[in-house]
């Protein structure tokens, strides 16, 4: 890695904002003194400009020299690097967590440093603050907790909630990531430690979509844990009490949102790893009413979407050739099935059938292929179900080696949170693809459980795969100076754009339709030479600039199906009348981007 100060100079360029040169508008603060300091919103650390210092009474309260924040940056930068150099050798995981605790350190003590680093480095640091180190984090949360973040809504709290909201300092809260830790990314059911993962969400919401990290809000509901090694550990920290179920689960839900909505009637709540089965209950019962999304339902099949129509690309194929691909889905959870019920959608919209749409799907879970012989059939998994023997000799439970070799499918997708279930036998039969690029796709994370390594999958697969998977891999050496790229069909290319094109709209909902929007935008970004070479996702560098372009699409679509309502000063009228261009540049310039402004006091 390559740490200069030249790069800080370049990176702060691109945002729009610097371009001004404008100073920073004030902020205002209620606080004085050493309060200021222990503020991380405020913290300037040894950046307080002297007569600052005596404005907010910090006069002797830092050493006496001032440090510039390119100082800071290139400080915090040189350690940074000094430790990558001092932990040479040791195991991954060793690495990763102490990566992740001088970030987290400096997020608790001076966010405006954190957010720029963060910014400008997005690429080396998002394995760090996202998947795969927080998954990590969330395994040893009981362990690595110092201080807390976001707020924690407990079963305890029944009857409370709607007082509780105001214990919240902030004002204003736009953006909401919520779990109640039962699926933590495949990691299974983490109880109170899972609140690592909207924390690493809404840090990708502040990194790319620029949402002002004073309006965010991780929220962790403890309903309890059916982990039972969390439940004897003595250091855990929620509830030591069985998950609650039924009615009393829904019941706090239902109090939560309105609490929520009670105080901040605009906020855009994200649910996030919640096992299945209230995935979708809770979308169902809140997407009419909120302006709320499940990610790992709707995000992850937008992202899958355009993973799926870049290999059609790929092929040399038009997009309407997509209805003609035979892809098969491993896992049939909230993330599979939301895959596969947008490519319905999708097939639809390119003029396919819908009745037919699912006749080149194949869906498998911990019991194989799922055939409508299938004894107490999930009626999520239902409308993808097949008919025994409508591909030769297919039946009820094949393996995955049994319905590749029988169906030849051009796409491979894992979605089942088990790690190397694509091994070298499975990887092998995907030479037997029906396509000249056959796609992979292990979409699992963190990375011990993605389906296979990119290494394996070039490896065993064959050189022309187009490769994809959820956590992060390097490139792979195909030799003779041929590359096999790596994609991370990750939902992070998605909702903060998502989450941006709501907030920014004003929008009541989430429709269908602004999701389709986002992930069509996301599909059209790469251009055919990119997607020639299996490139189906931009680089993680330019997340801004995705995000900016999905979110005006969302948005556009809000304003079309009538559901933007507007944002601050801009109204629905200036929503509608604004070109796709003017969208992208209002989307780019509502970004919150990390500057030290200057600190006005008011009681
Ligand atoms: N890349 C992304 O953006 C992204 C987004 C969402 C979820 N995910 C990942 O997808 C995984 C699943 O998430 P989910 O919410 O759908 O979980 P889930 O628990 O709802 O579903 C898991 C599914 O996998 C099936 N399964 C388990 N063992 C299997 C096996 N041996 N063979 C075939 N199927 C098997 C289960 O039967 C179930 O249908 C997680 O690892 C998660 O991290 C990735
Ligand atoms: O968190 C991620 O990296 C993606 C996804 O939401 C998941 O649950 O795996
Ligand atoms: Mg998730």
């Amino acid at each position: 890695m390559m740490w200069k100060v030249a790069r800080f100079a370049a990176a702060s360029l691109r945002g729009s904002r610097r371009l001004s040169t404008a100073i920073p508008a004030p902020s205002i603060v209620h606080k004085r003194g050493a309060d200021i300091l222990h503020d991380p919103w405020f913290n300037k650390d040894t950046g307080f400009p002297l007569t600052e210092r005596d404005r907010l009474g910090l006069r002797g309260l830092l050493p006496p020299r001032v440090i510039s924040f390119e100082q800071q940056y290139a400080r915090f930068m040189e350690s940074y690097q000094s430790l990558e150099k001092n932990t040479q050798g040791q195991p991954d995981s060793i690495v990763s967590l102490a990566k992740w605790r001088i970030l987290n350190r400096l997020h608790d003590r001076n966010e405006t440093l954190y957010y720029r680093v963060l910014i400008d480095n997005i690429k080396d640091f998002a394995p760090i603050i996202y998947t795969p180190t927080v998954g990590l984090v969330c395994q040893n949360y009981s362990g690595l907790f110092r201080r807390p973040r976001g707020m924690y809504f407990s079963a305890k709290d029944k009857g409370e909630m709607m007082s509780m909201i105001y214990n919240w300092p902030a004002q204003k809260v736009d953006m909401i990531v919520i779990t109640d830790g039962s699926r933590i990314l495949g990691l299974g059911d983490l109880g109170v430690q899972g609140i690592g993962i909207p924390i690493g969400k809404l840090d990708m919401y502040v990194a790319a979509a620029g949402i002002n990290p004073q309006k965010i809000l991780p929220i962790m509901l403890d309903v309890g844990t059916n982990n039972q090694k969390l439940l004897e550990d003595p250091l855990y920290l929620g509830l030591r009490r069985p998950r609650l179920e039924g009615d009393e689960y829904l019941e706090i839900v239902d109090e939560f949102m309105e609490a929520i909505h009670t105080r901040w009637p605009k906020a855009i709540v994200q649910f996030e790893d919640f096992q299945m089965k209230w995935a979708f209950e809770t979308l169902q019962r809140y997407r009419k009413k909120f302006c709320m999304f499940n990610d790992d339902i709707q995000g992850t099949a937008g992202v899958a979407l355009a993973g799926l129509l870049g290999t059609v690309r790929t092929q040399g194929r038009p997009l309407e050739d997509f209805t003609k691909q035979k892809i098969v889905v491993v896992g049939a959870g909230s993330a599979g099935l939301g895959v596969l019920s947008m490519a319905v959608q999708a097939v639809a919209r390119m003029g396919g059938n819908r009745a037919t749409a699912t006749n080149n799907f194949f869906l498998l879970d911990k019991d194989g292929l799922i055939t409508k012989e299938r004894k107490n059939l999930d009626p999520a998994a239902a409308p993808f179900a097949r008919n025994q023997g409508d591909i030769e000799g297919l039946k009820e439970g094949d393996n995955l080696i049994e319905v590749i070799k029988k169906v030849r499918p051009h796409v491979l997708l894992g979605l089942s949170g088990v790690g190397g279930i694509f091994n070298e036998e499975v990887l092998k039969s995907m030479r037997e693809s029906d396509s000249p690029k056959p796609a992979i796709f292990a979409m699992s994370n963190p990375t011990k459980n993605a389906e296979c390594t990119a290494i394996d999958a070039f490896k065993h697969a064959g050189p022309n795969i187009v490769f994809g998977s959820g956590s992060p891999f390097e490139n792979v050496d195909l030799g003779n100076g041929k590359v096999g790229h790596v994609n991370q069909a990750n939902n992070m290319y998605l909702f903060p754009g998502i989450g941006l094109g709501a907030l920014l709209s004003g929008a009541r909902l989430i429709t269908d339709g602004m999701l389709q929007a986002a992930a069509e935008r996301l599909a059209s970004y790469m251009t055919d030479e990119e997607i020639q070479d299996g490139i189906l996702y931009p680089s993680v560098n330019s997340i801004r600039h995705i995000t900016a372009e999905v979110g005006a699409a969302a948005l556009r679509t809000a304003v079309a199906e009538g559901l933007a309502e507007g944002h601050c000063e801009v109204g629905p009228r200036e929503l509608q009348q604004m070109s796709e261009e003017e969208t992208v540049e209002y989307v780019t310039r509502n970004m919150w981007f990390p500057v030290y402004s200057p600190l006005v006091h008011e009681k």
